[in-house]
């Protein structure tokens, strides 16, 4: 059994645990308080002037264990919107990444910043939570899904007015997420099945995302020179966590790390 595979048993043990009609029913209710913002338009339009990041707020994850012992998901997300981020990306998988819906919607409420749910989403019911915790758009994972599921769930994300960030990592995969006709794309450095972190295969990939797209390069982007690698291998924007959480004030990290691309622009 693959890490992926592990995690997948796991969000679909706790999903079937939370799960039911009348939680359905007050999760619609909920949901129809937000009114999702553009998350896709917000990266594009970022786009123009910067290096569009999704700055992600993530306290642990499977590969690394305990990565910010403090997490204040308001002040962080603050922190990330001052420093320049053009969308935060909120983690709300508990039993491996240590985050929550709760987190999803305190970082919503506190900024202006669209919001992406990061989590494994494997069922419709995980796009109503998702828009009843304030999220703007959800992540589907190409490896983690059927071609019939991925549709499906697409369509129920369309219906719930949130953009979706299709994730790949590999030219396989990338051929079926062109399939379903995306916005959005990521191009995932890290191998889900090993934790395998390979920014090199993500630089050759990009070239077959489509022009107008948003091409997203994730996982393993810490310093200036990698945007401008990725950049240059043809992203347009760039989901970072662990390099930025790992840092006293994120949103200083994220100004510093943008400060040489936009002197480059002027
Ligand atoms: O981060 C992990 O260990 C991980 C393990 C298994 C599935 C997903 C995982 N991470 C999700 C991500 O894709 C990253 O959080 C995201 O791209 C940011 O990456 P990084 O900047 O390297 O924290």
């Amino acid at each position: 059994m693959t890490h992926l595979d592990r995690i997948l048993v796991q969000t679909r043990i706790a999903l079937s645990q939370r799960r039911s009609p009348d939680r359905l029913r007050e999760l619609e209710r909920m949901a129809a308080d937000h009114t999702p913002r553009g998350f896709a338009a917000a990266l594009r339009t970022a786009a123009k002037t910067r290096p569009a990041v999704i700055a992600e707020l993530k306290k642990a994850s499977p590969s690394k264990g305990l990565i910010r012992p403090e997490f204040d998901p308001a002040w962080l997300a603050q922190s990330l919107e001052r420093g320049g981020a053009a969308c935060l990306s909120v983690l709300t998988d508990e039993p491996f990444f240590q985050g929550s819906l709760r987190n999803l919607e305190i970082a919503s409420q506190s900024v202006k910043l669209p919001c992406l749910r990061k989590d494994f989403i494997v069922d419709e019911f995980q796009i109503v939570e998702a828009r009843a915790h304030r999220a703007d758009a959800i992540l589907l994972i190409v490896a983690a899904l059927t071609d019939a599921e991925l549709k499906t769930l697409r369509a129920a994300a369309k219906a719930a007015e949130l953009d979706v960030l299709c994730e790949v990592h590999d030219r396989e995969e990338l051929a079926r997420a062109l399939d379903l006709g995306c916005e959005m794309f990521g191009v995932n450095s890290r191998n889900l099945r090993t934790f395998e972190v390979n920014t090199a295969e993500a630089e050759k990939l990009a070239e077959l995302l489509p022009a107008d797209a948003v091409r997203v390069a994730e996982s393993g982007i810490g310093s200036a020179a990698d945007i401008q690698r990725m950049t240059a291998a043809g992203y347009n924007a760039f989901l970072i966590g662990e390099s930025l959480m790992r840092k006293d004030d994120p949103g200083d990290a994220l100004a510093a790390l943008l400060k040489p691309q936009l002197v480059a622009a002027e």
